[in-house]
């Protein structure tokens, strides 16, 4: 068994992040204790029997008491006032991280409420489920993922190298971002997709003339795929949308001058416009089986290329 990156990690919410984490944590011994806290009490308890931590406390402050590592994994909106909450107990030097998948809103909402005796270094693991709450986590979730990890201006470099650490120690690849790049690379790679998700099942459900269950029964490959995406959850979902609001208008209005376009060239019949288009669309995805950034799909992209 390794050294333990920090000694006592305290995780505040205990879904789908926090129990990855925290499962990941016990397979590389990277942390001495693990100690958690969510707001719902049936969430504690469960918890209690799954095992992923330690200990569960009844309270965020007694979580956090004598943490040298506390992570927040709560919906976006929650940030702020959890920060309220355990900023008097926090301990001296301990670092305070985050894993939202918005960086700029959270910073604004918790960098105020923490001491100057402890260090925030904000990230982001890029790597999820549409499934939530604590039995949705396992040990696997980061292996070979990106977590952005987002300094805020003057951070401590010794508390941001040992959170890239800890992080790599969980699986994952890293990198750093500044919170606006980070929430624009975020709008085009998965805040407006996850909307355009929502949108085509939602536009499915309204049309009176398809039933629900012939989308159930026929819905192919794509939909699916769609589905699944808009199955994630409603709180963290909203949460994005209303905290990344710059970043995904600009990127929606973009999207929605490109679907005029290309329902006009439906509309006009102009073919040179829909073949062109999705030529360049397919380089894109290429990419990114070449870059062995999809685990999930088969070696036929990389077979076709030599
Ligand atoms: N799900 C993903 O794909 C994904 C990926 C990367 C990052 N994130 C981010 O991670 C964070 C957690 O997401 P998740 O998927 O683990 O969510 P989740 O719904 O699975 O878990 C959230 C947990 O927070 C608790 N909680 C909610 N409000 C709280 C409060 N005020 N005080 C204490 N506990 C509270 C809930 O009870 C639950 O235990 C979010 O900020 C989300 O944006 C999610
Ligand atoms: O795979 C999924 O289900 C996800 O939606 C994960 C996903 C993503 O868009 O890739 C969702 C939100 C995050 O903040 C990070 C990862």
């Amino acid at each position: 068994m390794s050294t333990p990156i920090y000694n006592r990690v305290a995780l505040i919410g205990l879904g789908l992040i926090a129990g990855s984490m925290a499962w990941a944590m016990k397979r590389g011994g990277v942390a001495g204790e693990i100690v958690g806290y969510a707001r719902s009490e049936e969430t504690r308890d469960t918890v209690r029997k799954l095992g992923f931590c330690d200990r569960v406390e009844d309270s965020a402050a007694a979580a956090c008491e004598g943490a040298d590592l506390v992570v927040l994994a709560v919906p976006v909106g929650a940030m702020g006032g959890v920060a309220q909450e355990i900023a008097p107990v926090l301990a001296d030097g301990c670092t305070v991280t985050d894993v939202g998948s918005v960086k700029r809103d959270v910073i604004d909402h918790v960098a105020p409420h923490l001491p100057d005796n402890v260090h925030f270094v904000p990230a982001h693991p890029l790597a999820g489920t549409e499934h939530s709450g604590p039995n949705a986590g396992f040990a696997e979730l980061f292996d070979n993922k990106w977590t952005i990890i987002v300094p805020v201006p003057g951070a401590d470099r010794d508390a941001v190298a040992r959170l890239t650490s800890f992080w790599q120690a969980l699986g994952a690849n890293t990198d750093e971002m500044d919170p606006e790049h980070h929430d624009l690379v975020l709008a085009v790679t998965s805040h407006t997709p996850h909307l355009i998700a929502y949108t085509m099942v939602g536009v499915a459900d309204d049309l009176g003339r398809v039933t629900d269950s012939e989308v159930i029964k026929y819905s192919a490959a794509g939909f699916r795929d769609f589905t699944r995406i808009a199955a994630s959850d409603p709180t963290m979902w909203r949460d994005v949308f209303l905290t990344n609001k710059d970043a995904t208008l600009e990127i929606l209005g973009r999207f929605t001058e490109e679907l005029f376009a290309l329902q006009r060239a439906i509309r006009t019949g102009d073919g040179d416009h829909l073949f062109d288009y999705f030529t360049r669309t397919r380089a894109i995805r290429r990419g990114i089986i070449e870059a062995g950034q999809d685990t999930d799909a088969p070696d036929f992209g990389r077979a076709q290329k030599k």
